[in-house]
């Protein structure tokens, strides 16, 4: 692994702002609960670049899912900057942090969340339908998606037909629908078996290749390893911020 550069040099912000996915910078957040104070981020920054792939890491209780959250605008951070896209979106209205979320980012839960009376290809326009984006050739752009991840012949099957990894694909395809300006995965291979977890990964990667930039939430090394780039958290800090040599 090799360290990344202090994201916030000024060699580093001297890129555009249109090549950053997002930027993160110096976020904390606090959570007050009954009476007691809980660090979970303590000054965290990074930047993305368009078209990365990274894994974001860490023990039990080091800020993940705090960070997801803040990441995928469920949540604003107490203090710091979030800049998606070039726009600061931690002090926005909630309405407007929904909207960005619905449109502009892709969600892959390990859950799935697929909706249980919906085909794959009706899966896959659920959040066209959610942002009421749906036009003439919506049909046409899920068909595509369905086929990118390996499901084209399955189009008219419902979520009980299909294989743990077969249902992940279609919360993929979903993911992409908005053209979103990242991927955002949630311990997205927490429910499959080894076999299936790299043909997952496999796709990940295909994606990636084509130019998404994914995120990857995960406390499985066979997964970070997949990665191009590791953040590790500790103590809602980070800890490191390596490039994985492939
Ligand atoms: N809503 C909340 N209210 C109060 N404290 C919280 C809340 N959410 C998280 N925390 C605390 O913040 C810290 C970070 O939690 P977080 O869930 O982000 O960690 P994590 O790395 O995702 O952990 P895990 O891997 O176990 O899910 C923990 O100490 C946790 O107890």
């Amino acid at each position: 692994m090799t360290s990344i550069a202090d994201p916030t040099s000024d060699q580093a912000n001297r890129r555009p702002a249109s090549d950053y996915a997002f930027r993160v910078e110096d976020i904390y957040r606090t959570y007050f609960l009954k009476g007691e104070t809980v660090h979970a981020l303590r000054g965290v920054s990074f930047n993305v670049l368009q078209g990365e792939y990274i894994a974001i890491m860490g023990p039990s209780g080091s800020g993940k899912s705090t960070l997801l959250n803040v990441l995928g605008c469920l949540d604003r951070p107490t203090s710091g900057k979030y800049l998606l896209a070039g726009d600061d979106v931690s002090t926005i209205s909630d309405y407007q942090l929904s909207k960005i979320r619905g449109r502009r980012i892709g969600f892959v839960f390990q859950s799935y969340n697929l909706l249980q009376q919906l085909n794959v290809l009706d899966n896959i326009k659920v959040p066209l339908q959610y942002q009421g984006l749906i036009g003439k050739d919506a049909n046409t752009k899920c068909r595509e998606l369905a086929h990118q991840v390996g499901l084209g012949d399955r189009l008219f099957h419902k979520p009980t037909e299909l294989s743990g990894g077969q249902q992940q694909r279609v919360a993929i395809a979903r993911s992409l629908v908005n053209d979103p300006y990242f991927v955002l995965a949630d311990e997205a291979t927490g429910n499959l078996d080894s076999k299936t977890t790299e043909e997952v990964l496999d796709l990940f990667e295909k994606l990636n290749e084509s130019g998404k930039t994914i995120v990857m939430i995960t406390h499985e090394d066979e997964v970070s390893a997949r990665a191009k780039r590791v953040i590790r958290l500790r103590d809602g800090l980070i800890e490191s911020d390596e490039r994985n040599v492939q």
